[in-house]
């Protein structure tokens, strides 16, 4: 006997977990206090949710994977500097980048940096900065996908979750 039903399928599909890892150096800021610059190596998993086509798929992994990719690839082996942060000036020429406020001054070459858009380097804000990233790149490849996830682990006990709603 053959069940059928019609119930609307919301599949989840996941790339990236272990084997995803970048190194990336930051500074947390706690009470206004940025704390001393140190470095991790970043986890990362996207996951998205969206009817499937007539495949059977949501996206394909390779088109999610291709994705994921390219948004770390700015970030790998930099130091990740929040540019809107009250009360922080974040400076740049064509050699280094100035960084003044929460209780430091400091200056590093250009090319080591990654600046990023977003008020601090948390790991929930890094997640959200890949979220938003990825978000602009699915709508085009991946049209099936209605929600998508980011996850990042910074240390085995330690990782942020940010979900975006694409429609
Ligand atoms: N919700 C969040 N809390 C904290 C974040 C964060 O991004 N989101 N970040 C930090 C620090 O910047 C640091 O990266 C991690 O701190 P912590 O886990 O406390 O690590 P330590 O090695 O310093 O602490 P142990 O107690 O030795 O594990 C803090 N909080």
């Amino acid at each position: 006997m053959t069940v059928s039903t019609a119930a609307r399928h919301l599949a989840r599909a996941r790339v990236g977990g272990p084997g995803w890892d970048f190194n990336a150096a930051h500074t947390g800021l706690h009470d206004g206090t940025f704390e001393p610059l140190h470095g991790h190596t970043y986890q990362v998993a996207l996951t998205v949710w969206g009817e499937p086509d007539d495949a059977g798929m949501v996206a394909d992994f390779g088109i999610l994977k291709s994705a994921l990719r390219a948004t770390l690839a700015p970030l790998k082996r930099r130091t990740l500097l929040a540019t809107s942060t009250p009360g922080v000036l974040v400076a740049e020429d064509d050699e280094l980048v100035h960084v003044t406020g929460g209780g430091a001054f400091f200056t590093l070459p250009r090319r080591w940096v990654a600046l990023l858009p977003i008020a601090s380097t948390s790991t929930e804000a890094l997640a959200g900065y890949l979220a938003d990233q990825l978000a602009v790149q699915l709508a085009v490849s991946c049209p099936r996908v209605e929600r998508l996830e980011t996850t990042i682990t910074e240390s085995a006990e330690c990782a942020a979750t940010v979900e975006v709603v694409l429609r």
